[in-house]
């Protein structure tokens, strides 16, 4: 679907009426930080230090950049082109496709480690949780230039439903933004790197001490963007629940334990709705009766 009237030359003329939203969805552009911005954590940093960048970025943010991620630069750069092309031309760029699942595949693990012990957890933790046959998803988006920003979103905001989100964005195009305390910030592209967020799974699965965070992308009047996600989620028959080292006392788990299949579903009865998936699925210990919020 076309969602502007192109020029000869490819600048768009209006924005085609679908496409506006109305104005309480509207993005307000000036409203959104440009001073604040995600952190950028270096993959090649000693081990404590790392995993201590990872726990505050995860706890502050559910957001961070990777830098020195060990993903060849030409690879990323191919992968952009061929990304670019496939909205251009029918035709698959397959070889590059599959070096890079491979690739970002490999990183994934590695972030999954990581992002395990930052809980205090072993190593191999999340991804056991995460099952034997995980479900790696690409995404590949493009946001032309748009003649009015203001009145339209490239993507709604939304928080992603898998467990990690590995994103490759044109280094320079913004249009990312995250919600942090309140308000918009921009997430400005870092050269080189990776944006990771944690997705709704690995919410539950931390019993909700990391946040799957919204976010949102914005266009802009002069250029088009380009962007590849990579989601890792379970496959539709994995239990997931609160990881029980992180339930105790102190820390009743927040979520009950549900089939993956169970949690697509509900995604899908609430299409059309501002979505509150997890919500469905959290325990409610109100009154000293536990009871789940599921209808
Ligand atoms: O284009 C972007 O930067 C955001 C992409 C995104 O959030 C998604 O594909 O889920
Ligand atoms: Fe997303």
């Amino acid at each position: 679907m076309e969602s502007f009237q192109m020029a000869k030359d490819n600048t768009p003329l209006s924005l085609t009426q679908n496409f506006i939203v109305p104005e309480s969805n509207r993005p307000q552009l000036s409203k959104v930080s440009t001073l604040d911005s995600i952190p950028i954590i270096d993959l090649s940093t000693p081990s404590q230090f790392l995993l201590d960048k990872i726990t505050q970025a995860c706890e502050e943010y559910g957001f961070f950049h990777i830098i020195n991620h060990g993903v060849p630069q030409n690879l990323c750069k191919r992968m952009l082109t061929a990304i670019s092309d496939l909205f251009k031309l029918p035709h698959q760029e397959r070889e590059t496709f599959v070096e890079y699942a491979k690739e970002i595949n490999k990183l994934m693990g590695t972030l999954f480690g990581l992002i395990s012990q930052s809980l205090g957890l072993e190593k191999n933790c999340l991804q056991r949780k995460l099952g034997e046959k995980p479900r790696l998803k690409a995404q590949a988006n493009f946001y032309p230039p748009c003649p009015d920003p203001e009145l339209t979103l490239g993507l709604s905001v939304h928080t992603d439903l898998p467990a990690l989100t590995v994103l490759m964005q044109s280094d320079e195009v913004s249009g990312l933004q995250v919600i942090k305390d309140g308000k918009w910030i921009d997430v400005k592209p870092v050269p080189h790197s990776f944006v990771i967020n944690l997705g709704d799974q690995l919410q539950v699965l931390s019993n909700g001490r990391y946040k799957s965070v919204h976010h949102r992308a914005v266009t802009n009047k002069m250029l088009g963007r380009i962007s590849v996600a990579m989601f890792y989620g379970p496959n539709i028959n994995t239990w997931i629940g609160p990881i029980e080292e992180l339930v105790d006392e102190e820390h009743p788990a927040v979520y009950r334990r549900y089939k993956f299949s169970e949690f697509l579903d509900e995604f899908a009865r609430q299409e059309g709705t501002r979505r509150r998936v997890k919500e469905a699925f959290q325990i409610s210990y109100d009154h000293g009766i536990c009871s789940s919020s599921t209808p």
